[in-house]
């Protein structure tokens, strides 16, 4: 079970742009910081899908870096099974999977050496790796590509191969930053099955994204960010019924207004 508890995180602002913070967004402070991520809670159990879900600029991808321990909250605490993962964020690494949204592969690598790679860093076993690789290789339908330079890859494909780096050492939590991203239809079914595994696995799956169709299919439970704040933390059924009608965009757009 990963339990996030009152997350906040501000970024330092250029002094000329904290002179002029606007009163819009409430997270403009004029005492030269900016607080992205104010308040910010949720909890995703073993075989469950967490849908991020938020307007533009909410704190999505900041929620998620700080729990992927890639930034240090100010406030807040993470943990996953009971362990706290902002005592020994070095540790925690090893057990989480994490997609931002820069794909981070090696150009002149192949897309199967850039998983090797990856897979060896984590000190996977040669055997153990050509195993899993050829599973990856399997889920996510790369086989077309696995031998051609990253640098040669189309989006599509690049995202793909990234996605697989993400799990190659079989993490204990996955979190993905908008992973259909540049997906076309036959690239995104592959992968929302590919989410979808994860729920046999008993893996807790943590995404962002903005396609409500993606959270209808694969959601269990869903935590919708506003400026910087949860503004909804629930199962599907009460997101569904929280307006009185059974619609999620309805929902979600009621949410966020009333938030304002
Ligand atoms: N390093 C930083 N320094 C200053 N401000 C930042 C920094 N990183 C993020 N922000 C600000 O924090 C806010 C939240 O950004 P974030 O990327 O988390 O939003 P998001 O919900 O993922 O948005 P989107 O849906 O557009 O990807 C934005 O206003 C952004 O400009």
């Amino acid at each position: 079970m990963i339990e996030v508890r009152s997350l906040a995180k501000r970024f330092r602002l250029p002094a000329r742009a904290s002179k002029h913070a606007t009163a819009r967004d409430p997270r403009d402070h004029h005492d030269g910081w900016f607080h992205a991520v104010r308040d910010v809670s949720f909890r995703c159990a073993p075989g469950e899908v967490l849908g991020l879900l938020g307007p533009n600029g909410a704190g999505k991808t900041t929620t998620l870096r700080l729990l992927s321990t890639a930034l240090k909250p100010d406030a807040g605490s993470i943990h996953a099974n009971g362990v706290d993962l902002l005592a020994n964020p070095v540790a925690a690494r090893q057990h989480i999977g994490f997609l931002s949204g820069s794909t981070g592969l090696y150009g002149r690598l192949t897309a199967r050496e850039n998983i090797e790679y990856f897979g060896r860093l984590h000190g996977m076993s040669p055997a153990y790796l050509k195993r899993r690789c050829d599973e990856l290789f399997e889920l996510l339908q790369m086989h077309e590509f696995g031998n051609k330079r990253a640098d040669q890859l189309s989006t599509g494909m690049k995202q793909k191969c990234a996605i697989a780096r993400t799990v190659v050492h079989e993490p204990q939590i996955v979190i993905l930053d908008e992973p259909t991203t540049g997906l076309d239809v036959m690239s995104a079914k592959i992968l929302l099955d590919f989410i979808a595994s994860y729920k046999a696995l008993r893996v807790p799956l943590i995404f962002s994204t903005h396609h409500l169709h993606e959270v209808e299919k694969l959601c269990d439970r869903v935590c919708i960010i506003n400026h910087g704040r949860t503004a909804f933390h629930g199962s599907m059924d009460e997101l569904r019924h929280l307006g009185g009608s059974a619609d999620l965009y309805d929902a979600f757009v009621g949410v966020i207004n009333q938030g304002g």
